[in-house]
C-alpha cells in the first residue's frame, strides 16, 4: 500500500512529491490517516537548514497533524482510550520519559533521547504517519471542529499559549498594564487571543509590518495595532504612547522570529517588564544588558508546550473560544506554500488538507 508524501532530499531544495509505502506502526505506535497538517515557519526553517539536528534524507517534514486512527499497534495501552476511526491530534514533542524535564511533565524539553515529529521522526506532509499512542490526543466527537482547525492547535495554537502563561506567571499582566504581541503570523494570530484570554484585562497591542496582518490581530481581539514597517524605535514608542498613554509595555510576546522585532520589544519594555520569545531566529541576537539588569527586566524563551498546556488549548477550542485564521492548501502546492512562508506572505496558518 502506497501513500503520497512531500520529501526533502537536501537542505535549501524543493520537496519532491513521491509515492512511498504507508508506514507500519510499531507495537506502541498508531497509524494515522492524516486529514490536515499545518505549515509552520519552522518547517521552512528545517528545509532551509536552520535546525542543528541531523536529518536522514529523503525526509518527510510536518509536525502539526490531525487525522484518524487507521491502525493500532498491538501494545498501545488501553489507557490511551484510542480506537480505529477516532479523530486525533499528535502532540508533537516527545520525551523519552527518563530525564528530569520529562519527570517534571515538560517532555517537550526532554534532554534525553526524545524527539519531535517532523524534525527527526517522519512527519505529516503525507497521507499517513505513525506516532506513539501516548502522544495522541483523542478529540471528542462532540467537539465541532474540522481537522484543518485542529492541526495548527498543536503548535501555532500551543506555543504562544505557553509563552503567554509565562508572562502571566511573571506578574506583569493585568488591568492597567500593556502587553505587546509582535509578529502576527501563524503563532501570533493565536498569541493576541491568549493575551486577551490570560491577560487579566491588560491592554493588548499587536505589532507587525503589514496592515493585512494587523487586521487579523484586530479581528482576534487586539485593542490596538501598530504597523512598525520603516519606523524607528522612537516612532513606535510615540505611537504606543498615543494609543495607551504610556510609551512602554509591561510584557511582550515575540512571535515574529525576527531579530529586529525582538530588539524593538526589548527597548519598549518597562522596568520589571517581561519579554518572552517563541520566535526562533538566526543563531545569535545582541541584547542590551544594562537596561535588563538595572531595570530588572527579564527575557525568556518558550518552547512548544506540555501535555497540560495542549489539553487546555484544546478545551478552549472545544468551547469555541479560539478563532482560527486558516487557509487550506494542497500537498501539490507545498513548495509554493513554503516559498510564501519564507517571504512572510501568509495570513494566519496555511494547512495542508487531505481527502
Ligand atoms: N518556540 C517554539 O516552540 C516554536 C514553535 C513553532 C514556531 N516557532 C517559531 O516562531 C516563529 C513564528 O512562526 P510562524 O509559523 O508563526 O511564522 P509566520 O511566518 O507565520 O509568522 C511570522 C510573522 O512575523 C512577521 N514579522 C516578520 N518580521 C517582523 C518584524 N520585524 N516585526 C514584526 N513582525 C514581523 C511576519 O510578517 C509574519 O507575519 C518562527 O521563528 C518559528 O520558528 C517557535
Amino acid at each position: 500500500m502506497k501513500m503520497r508524501a512531500a520529501r526533502m532530499y537536501g537542505y535549501k531544495q524543493p520537496l519532491r512529491l513521491d509515492e512511498v509505502p504507508i508506514p507500519e506502526p510499531g507495537p506502541t505506535e498508531v497509524l494515522i490517516k492524516i486529514r490536515a497538517t499545518g505549515m509552520c515557519r519552522s518547517d521552512f526553517q528545517l528545509v532551509d537548514g536552520y535546525f542543528p539536528q541531523e536529518i536522514a534524507f529523503p525526509y518527510i517534514p510536518g509536525h502539526e497533524i490531525a487525522g484518524e486512527v487507521a491502525q493500532l499497534g498491538a501494545d498501545v495501552p488501553a489507557s490511551t482510550g484510542l480506537s480505529e476511526g477516532d479523530l486525533v491530534v499528535v502532540n508533537p514533542a516527545w520525551g523519552d520519559g527518563t530525564c528530569r524535564q520529562c519527570h517534571e511533565g515538560n517532555e517537550q524539553l526532554c534532554t534525553g533521547s526524545g524527539g519531535w515529529i517532523g524534525f527527526g521522526p517522519p512527519g505529516g506532509f503525507a497521507e499517513y504517519v505513525t506516532a506513539p499512542g501516548r502522544y495522541l490526543i483523542r478529540i471528542d466527537p462532540s467537539v465541532n471542529l474540522e481537522a484543518q482547525y485542529l492541526a495548527p492547535l498543536v503548535d501555532a495554537g500551543l506555543t504562544p499559549f505557553r509563552g503567554m502563561k509565562k508572562l502571566q506567571a511573571s506578574g506583569r499582566l493585568g488591568g492597567g498594564r500593556t502587553v505587546i504581541v509582535a509578529g502576527i503570523g501563524g503563532l501570533g494570530s493565536y498569541g493576541v487571543q491568549y493575551a486577551k484570554l490570560l491577560g487579566g484585562g491588560a491592554t493588548v497591542v499587536a505589532l507587525t509590518r503589514s496592515d493585512d496582518k494587523l487586521a487579523v490581530a484586530k479581528e482576534n481581539g487586539a485593542d490596538h495595532t501598530i504597523n512598525t514597517r520603516g519606523k524607528t524605535t522612537d516612532q513606535v514608542r510615540a505611537e504606543l504612547a498615543e494609543l495607551t498613554g504610556r510609551g512602554e509595555a509591561d510584557a511582550a510576546l515575540d512571535c515574529s522570529g525576527a531579530p529586529e522585532s525582538l530588539a524593538l520589544n526589548a527597548s519598549l519594555l518597562s522596568a520589571e517588564g517581561a519579554l518572552v520569545s517563541v520566535g526562533l531566529m538566526g543563531q545569535r541576537v545582541e541584547f542590551p544588558i544594562f537596561p535588563f539588569v538595572s531595570g530588572e527586566r527579564t527575557f525568556s524563551g518558550s518552547f512548544w508546550g506540555n501535555h497540560n498546556d495542549l489539553t487546555e488549548v484544546l478545551a478552549y477550542a472545544g468551547e469555541g473560544r479560539i478563532k482560527h485564521t486558516v487557509t487550506p492548501v494542497k500537498l501539490d502546492d507545498v513548495n509554493d506554500r513554503l516559498d510564501a512562508l519564507a517571504r512572510g506572505d501568509v495570513i494566519g496558518r496555511q494547512v495542508l488538507v487531505f481527502d
